[in-house]
């Protein structure tokens, strides 16, 4: 009796994703003998043939399971799918099987050859699962079949392992088609669509792709994130990020119940030594499994479907599917705690010897051997180092114990660089003093002392300590080796930056080219980074904007070429060209490079952010978005209580608050934060120079007109003496806005064209726009007494539309917080108290005060022009005003009543 269901094809799941590039791929399958497709379990193979199936009509399907090893009952099913296939054609091959009266397969397939090539269509014998088949007489009378079938017929095998068939024969003679699993894996797409039919487009794109590279494809593993996501019931709030464990049971138990437990000891002991290692060749197979013909065994295994990767075109290396390795991993922990150091240490040492120190040190680690790691730290840890293996080194000092680390002053060293590449000054200057303490060696070696005055000499730079700096970066290149050249060009940046901040711009900006010739010549890259970020700082400050972007450009490329994109420095980079963009006004982009920063510091310390979160909440002020400015600030703030900072990092974020106190005109905040400010001495540096600008800022918001002008005047000295063009440019904006406060008319002008003037050297926009209304009034009138040559008249248009686009509807004036404190002021008539306006209402005043026709209005509100024409009618009647001039006068007097229109 044979049972219906080995013999049709598996009906459709619903909602089958349809594979065409792989569809299109069979039905090329009636120009071949064998189609084999190949993969893993659960790769869908089924499901793909069956879908395929579908639309033939001459195929049988023959499912097989480990009793179809008997030879009578591979038969008796074959021959019946045949039999489906062709309407009973075969009626002789029939007979015999029902009446079993053949001498054995071969025979039986001879016969039925000779009644196939009778037949005059196509016919497809799809065999399912054929991996189960152990039987060579089977194999045999299969191969038998392949030889002498007849064209019109095309076997198409699926299975999880390379079948015994002699398939590269077939190959040779272009009589196989094989779509194998790396064809099967689910592309992008696939898996967009497999989500979006189980979980309604819950998932989104960017996560949908992220989990299927995780998975490598495997269509089973997206089925079981699905199963996952129904159990946790997430069917509320059922969200992309929630998705990503797939539950831990459901894998094991599938890749135990139809993977592992198919195979037999040895193989298994195999799978899981190997497991240990993310991927592998024949060397290390040898190594970890202590076996002699290691790859012939994986490549025993690839045959049979394991979920092995071949992964480099020279077929040497190999991994298993992250999931399955993952499985392993885990399996072998509980298997083998007691083996699993010394097969680590097998692996270090198998790593070492192929030259992969950063591999080793991973096995090391898992080994615990800490003589072990500690010889590879002292022979590798420095070109690790270079290389910006930071966390991993990181990790290996955190395995050393103090003792270990005192003991090797390269250690200490090493550790020291490694704090201080990442921004950790408060441990850099814990473990100078702890070496000045407990190494020996540091009074009398002479080298070494080089050494750690050349890292001291970094941290009293970026402490601001810039005598001390000075005087040990001296010493540093008085004892270091001549052929120490990390060390060296540390010494000779560090003199650059004490220049750099002593305002001598042209000599540090020679060093620093010099530094960076050293670092690219002799592959120190991360002081050649380093020395990249100094010169566009450098270039910036001399107002030379276009070719800090070219040295950002080649800082980007040398990220690219070396791969430091992990380093906290690639941070910086985006940062600087974040700033640069957003002087220029491209605050998109500007955004862009910001969060770039962001990413890259996804996996340092949260302190870390403040800078590119300063850098988000600018882009949001220029754009007049108080909102989201708000919203970035207020993280700022609880980084900035948490933790010291560099006084340019606390500069950058106060900038972006006190501008935004301006805004709101939040006095209060401005003086407290005032009160908390202890300024320094001189202004030498765009650090110090932007520091006193925050100080000033405040100031005036404060009135208090005599202090600010005190410090601006003296700043203005300063960076004129010293030619810091952009600190120039943003003294003389500040000056602008001081003169325009005190009612000076004719100085505030005269600021405001200089510093047009000179924003066509340096671009300039967004500092313009950051001022709003207050400069756009002045832009305006600038270009009605058509003053300004033909470059900063362009200028001053683009800052306008600027202000117009972003700025000036939104402007603070006319927001729901000045309308709720002018509402309460006590000279506001009463009738707008009694009938106040709306918000729409209030913005319509502000674009008409701003100047607008109906028309621009009614585009920049997205509105019709009759929606416009109402709102000025109701504000009319509220405002009890009749036309426009008037409407803009009592607008005026409502801003002059709050302090803003002069
Ligand atoms: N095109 C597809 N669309 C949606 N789901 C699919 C698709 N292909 C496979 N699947 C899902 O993946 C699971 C495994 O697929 P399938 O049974 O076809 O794999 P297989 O490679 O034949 O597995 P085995 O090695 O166990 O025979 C199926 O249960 C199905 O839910």
């Amino acid at each position: 009796m044979l049972l219906p269901s080995k013999l049709s094809r598996p009906k459709q799941l619903k909602n089958v994703v349809s594979r065409a590039r792989l569809l299109h791929h069979l039905d090329e399958a009636a120009r071949y003998q064998l189609v084999l497709v190949m993969g893993p379990a659960g790769y869908g193979k089924t499901t793909l043939v069956a879908q395929w199936a579908e639309k033939q009509d001459h195929i049988g399907w023959f499912t097989i399971d480990e009793r179809d090893n008997q030879l009578d009952s591979f038969a008796d099913y074959f021959i019946e799918a045949i039999q489906k296939a062709t309407h009973g054609f075969c009626k002789r091959s029939s007979s015999l099987t029902q009446k079993n009266q053949y001498a054995n397969l071969v025979g039986l397939f001879s016969q039925l050859i000779v009644e196939l090539s009778q037949w005059s269509e196509s016919v497809y014998m799809v065999i399912d699962d054929y991996h189960l088949i152990d039987n060579q007489y089977i194999h045999e009378a299969m191969q038998f079949l392949l030889k002498h079938q007849p064209d019109n017929l095309t076997l198409i095998i699926l299975s999880r392992h390379l079948p015994s068939l002699g398939v590269a024969n077939l190959r040779v003679r272009e009589q196989l088609l094989e779509i194998d699993s790396q064809q099967l894996s689910f592309t992008h797409e696939e898996a967009r669509q497999f989500f979006d039919y189980r979980l309604c487009g819950q998932v989104a794109n960017e996560h949908s792709d992220r989990l299927c590279d995780e998975v490598s494809g495997w269509v089973t593993a997206l089925q079981l994130i699905v199963i996952s996501s129904h159990q946790t019931e997430l069917s509320d709030e059922r969200d992309g990020r929630a998705l990503s464990g797939i539950q831990a049971n459901h894998l094991s138990s599938y890749l135990n119940d139809e993977v592992l437990s198919w195979v037999d000891y040895k193989t298994r002991q195999f799978l899981l030594r190997c497991s240990i290692l993310h991927s592998m060749n024949h060397y290390l197979i040898n190594c970890v499994t202590e076996e002699e013909f290691g790859q012939q065994l994986l490549e025993h295994i690839e045959r049979q479907g394991l979920f092995v990767q071949r992964i480099d075109d020279g077929e040497q290396w190999f991994c298993f599917h992250p999931l399955f390795a993952n499985f392993l991993r885990q399996r072998c922990q509980w298997e083998y705690p007691d083996q699993l150091p010394k097969w680590h240490r097998y692996a270090a040492e198998g790593w070492l010897h192929l030259g992969y120190p950063s591999e080793a040190i991973y096995h090391a680690l898992a080994s615990h051997d800490q003589a072990l790691l500690l010889s590879i730290l002292e022979q590798y840890g420095w070109s690790l180092f270079h290389q910006s293996e930071l966390q991993l080194l990181d990790k290996c000092m955190q395995a050393l114990t103090d003792e270990q680390r005192m003991s090797r002053p390269s250690m200490l060293l090493l550790q020291a660089w490694l704090a201080q590449s990442q921004h950790r000054a408060g441990e850099v200057g814990k473990l100078l003093v702890d070496a000045k303490n407990h190494v020996l060696e540091l009074k009398s070696d002479r080298e070494l002392k080089g050494q750690f005055a050349a890292i001291h000499a970094q941290l009293s730079v970026n402490t601001g300590h810039l005598d001390e700096a000075l005087q040990l970066a001296h010493q540093a290149l008085d004892e270091l080796n001549v052929n120490d050249y990390f060390n060296r060009i540390v010494a000779i940046s560090v003199t650059a930056e004490v220049l750099h901040c002593q305002g001598q711009l042209d000599k540090a900006l020679a060093m620093m080219r010099q530094c960076e010739q050293m670092a690219m010549e002799h592959g120190v890259f991360h002081n050649g980074l380093w020395s990249l970020i100094q010169q566009s700082e450098i270039l910036i400050a001399k107002g030379m904007l276009q070719q800090a972007f070219d040295v950002q450009e080649q800082a980007f490329e040398l990220i690219e070429a070396q791969h430091l994109h992990q380093l906290p420095l690639h941070e910086f980079v985006c940062r600087l060209r974040s700033q640069l963009l957003w002087s220029w006004g491209h605050l998109d982009d500007a955004e862009k490079a910001a969060r770039k920063g962001l990413d890259v510091m996804t996996h340092y310390p949260p302190k870390q952010q403040l800078q590119c979160l300063a850098m988000l909440a600018k882009c949001a002020l220029a754009r007049g978005d108080l909102d989201n400015a708000r919203t970035f600030l207020s993280r700022c703030e609880n980084l900035l209580n948490r933790g010291d900072y560099h006084t340019d990092w606390v500069t950058n974020t106060d900038k972006a608050r006190v501008i935004y106190w301006q805004m709101v005109d939040d006095k209060l905040a401005a003086q407290r934060w005032l009160d908390g400010n202890a300024p320094d001495d001189g202004a030498d540096n765009h650090f110090l120079q932007g520091k006193w600008r925050n100080i000033a800022r405040a100031h005036i918001l404060l009135e208090q007109y005599t202090q600010a002008q005190t410090i601006l005047s003296k700043l203005n000295e300063c960076a004129r003496q010293l030619q810091l063009t952009c600190d120039i440019n943003r003294n003389l904006l500040l000056l602008n806005l001081l003169h325009d406060k005190q009612g000076l008319r004719a100085q505030a002008q005269d600021d405001l064209i200089e510093a047009l003037n000179l924003a066509c050297r340096t671009g300039f926009i967004s500092h313009f726009v950051i001022e709003g209304e207050v400069m756009a009034k002045q832009l305006r009138q600038l270009l009605q007494l058509d003053v300004l040559e033909p470059l900063a008249m362009q200028r001053a248009q683009s800052i306008l539309r600027q202000i117009n686009q972003y700025y000036r509807h939104k402007f603070a004036h006319f927001d729901e917080n000045f309308v709720t404190r002018l509402l309460e002021h006590p000279n506001v008539p009463e009738l707008i108290r009694i009938s106040p306006l709306t918000q729409r209402e209030w913005q319509v005043l502000g674009l008409i005060y701003s100047g607008y026709s109906n028309e621009q209005i009614a585009q920049e509100l997205n509105v019709a022009a009759t929606t416009i024409k109402t709102h000025i009618r109701n504000l009319y009647q509220k405002l009890d005003v009749n036309h426009r001039r008037e409407a803009v006068s009592q607008a005026h007097y409502f801003l002059e009543v709050m302090g803003y229109a002069s």
